[in-house]
């Protein structure tokens, strides 16, 4: 029996997992209370399990460094790797530590913890897509995140279609990437050294140039920690709009500012599937997660509309009626295949952890 515990930048997902049987329960979560919070949501959700012990207690660790590729058990080394990672995923890293602490705290430490970490599917980019054109010497590299649900969206799209050797996944959630994935492998992601990196996300402010950066500490006396609040909370459609991160919300309204956002949010989310499509060398699949993803066909409508010239039709019957549920959105004739998938990376993770225990030497 393992427990999954996976927070992400505006939720807390937590799994059961006894063989393919399960319950999951998903409590929105905006950072605030910590860890007492936290550590209620654990306890409250273990009760409904009947207070029993899990086997392991598997997290969705966003960064740990290059150093972790692959999932592995918790110990004072990986701790260390998180805490020393926290600057860079302040929305993730910091909560990480305090559920492992939490969890420790709940079923003791003979109960193990495992690492599932979100970076390892782009852990091995060319290197032509990882690095950044600065000197080498400062061992900077773009390492991506949301693996789990890029690898599920992959995996979803081979099962569709086991011919779809290039395939574009989206994560729409809170936290917003693509990726672009070539036979399995994936060749280049929109998150980099950080989880700032790529498309417009609900608070955060994707792609910048990094000259901004230099202005606003140089030019306008913001301090490090001024920036970091503004680029991790402020931005994206928070920014643009003034103030409101729902998509759904900022689609009704009829102002400039929302109407922008949700423009912007669009339109970068097309550039970077005209970007893949060229570094694929053309598109078999996309497929679509997250939250935003699942539930806003008129922002799927926004993004995929006019594509024919990639190979990307739509169909707006099936658009318009997959709402919170998985199935394919594109017209039958359509050469590239796109579809929506509810992500299940609790049940990933809880595999991950399967697989650990099954390995010989532990
Ligand atoms: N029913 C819904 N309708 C519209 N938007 C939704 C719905 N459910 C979730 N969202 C949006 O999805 C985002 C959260 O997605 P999710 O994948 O759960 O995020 P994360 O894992 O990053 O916390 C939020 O921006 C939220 O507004
Ligand atoms: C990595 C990341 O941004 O995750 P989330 O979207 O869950 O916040
Ligand atoms: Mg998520």
């Amino acid at each position: 029996m393992f427990l999954t515990v996976n927070i992400g930048s505006s939720s807390l997902r937590l799994g059961w997992h006894d063989g393919e049987a399960g319950s999951a329960t998903t409590a929105p979560f905006d950072g605030k209370g910590g860890a007492t919070v936290l550590s209620r949501h654990i306890g409250q959700f273990i009760e409904a399990q009947g207070n029993a012990t899990p086997t392991a207690v598997c997290h969705r660790i966003v960064h740990a460094g290059a150093a972790y590729g692959e999932s592995c058990f918790i110990d004072d080394k990986v701790v260390a790797a998180i805490k020393a990672n926290s600057p860079l995923a302040p929305l993730h890293n910091p909560l990480a530590l305090e559920l492992i602490e939490a969890c420790r705290a709940l079923f003791g430490a003979a109960v193990p913890q495992v690492a599932v970490f979100d970076s390892a599917f782009s852990h091995n980019m060319p290197d032509y897509a990882a690095l950044y054109a600065i000197p080498a010497r400062l061992g900077i590299r773009r390492l991506g995140f949301h693996g789990i649900a890029h690898h599920l969206m992959w995996q979803a799209a081979v099962k569709r279609n086991p011919q779809a050797r290039r395939v574009i996944s989206l994560q729409l959630g809170s936290g917003a990437s693509a990726c672009a994935v070539r036979d399995g492998r994936a060749v280049d992601t929109s998150m980099g050294f950080t989880p700032l990196e790529g498309l417009m996300m609900n608070s955060r402010c994707g792609d910048i140039d990094p000259g901004v950066l230099l202005y606003l500490q140089q030019e306008k006396g913001l301090s490090v920690s001024e920036i970091e609040d503004l680029l991790n909370r402020r931005s994206g459609l928070h920014g643009v709009s003034g103030g409101n991160t729902s998509l759904k919300d900022l689609l009704l309204l009829d102002d400039d500012q929302s109407k922008l956002a949700v423009d912007m949010y669009c339109y970068r989310i097309r550039k970077y599937v005209g970007a893949y499509v060229a570094a694929l060398g053309g598109l078999d699949a996309i497929v679509i997660g997250g939250g935003i993803g699942e539930h806003l066909p008129e922002i799927r409508r926004r993004c995929f509309d006019g594509l024919a010239f990639l190979g990307v039709e739509m169909d707006d019957c099936r658009n318009a009626s997959c709402d919170g549920s998985g199935g394919v959105i594109s017209a039958p004739q359509s050469n590239v295949t796109v579809e929506v998938v509810v992500l299940d990376e609790n049940r990933f993770m809880a595999d991950e952890a399967a697989r650990l225990f099954a390995q010989p030497a532990r």
